[in-house]
């Protein structure tokens, strides 16, 4: 279980979030929606320890994040949303840097490696240098990285984005099958069908806010009569009026 406690986030003057209070459960998928600059890789960064919050603290399974950072950190797996890391690296590389950093022995890392490698058909360039990579292939480098440990919690910050339609339903097959298994998947997305293919529950974040949580079928009760998409624009949209092509 993971809980985000009175969690706010300041950079400099600017609240980026605001008193953040939320409880992902094991075994469920959570999705985390808003528009851009909302704040949701301001959230899955301070899950993943790479920001600190302002003030709150975040617990995993009752543990203090800010006290057993190293512990935490090895329990998730972490997808950017940006892939463009490592350049230098060939794929087959920066998977066998993953593997030691995180402990995986030699022949386990080996068979995670090659089975993924393959089901994200992306196994026979492994030996390439990543900067000579799509952007998909360069998302699909960067999944199989965060997946070699295979720890209990995903934390995936737009994974969708930039993969072939079927690496997309692999991803989203596999994400389900590990929160089946009791795990906790956290992601972000902008696509409400992603969300409702998905998602078990889902945050609507808004400038900094979360606005609503809950099941995608306890959101549409609330507004009957009105499509997830009128909904998700009322909620979380622009307040003012501004007719699309024209001048504001
Ligand atoms: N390092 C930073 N310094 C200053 N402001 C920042 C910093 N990082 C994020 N912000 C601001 O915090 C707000 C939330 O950003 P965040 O990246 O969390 O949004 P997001 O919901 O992930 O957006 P997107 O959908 O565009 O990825 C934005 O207004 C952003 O400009």
């Amino acid at each position: 279980m993971i809980q985000f406690d009175h969690i706010s986030k300041q950079y400099g003057d600017f609240t980026a979030l605001k008193d953040l209070n939320l409880t992902l459960e094991n075994g469920e998928i959570f999705g985390l929606i808003g528009h851009n600059g909302a704040g949701k890789t301001t959230t899955i960064s301070l899950l993943t320890s790479i920001i600190e919050p302002t003030n709150g603290s975040i617990l995993v399974d009752g543990l203090e994040l800010s006290q057993h950072r190293d512990e935490i950190k090895k329990q998730i797996a972490y997808v950017p949303d940006s892939p463009d890391i490592f350049l230098n690296l060939t794929a087959r590389e920066y998977w066998n840097f993953l593997a030691t950093i995180y402990g995986v022995d030699h022949e386990t890392a080996k068979e995670r490696i090659d089975s993924l490698s393959l089901l994200f058909d992306i196994k026979e360039r492994q030996y390439e240098t990543i900067d000579s990579y799509s952007h998909g292939m360069r998302q699909k480098t960067i999944i199989i990285g965060a997946l070699i440990p295979n720890p209990d919690i995903w934390v995936l910050d737009e994974p969708l984005t930039g993969l072939d339609p079927q690496a997309s339903f692999d991803l989203k097959e596999m994400m389900k099958e590990h929160a089946q298994k009791g795990n906790t998947v956290l992601f972000s997305t902008h696509v409400l069908s992603v969300a409702e293919q998905l998602c078990d529950r889902i945050g609507i974040l808004r400038k900094g806010e979360i606005i609503f949580v809950g099941t995608l079928d306890e959101l549409k009760n609330q507004y009957p009569n009105k499509d997830l998409e009128t909904i998700y624009l009322e909620l979380a949209g622009r307040q003012t009026e501004v007719k699309v092509g024209e001048d504001e």
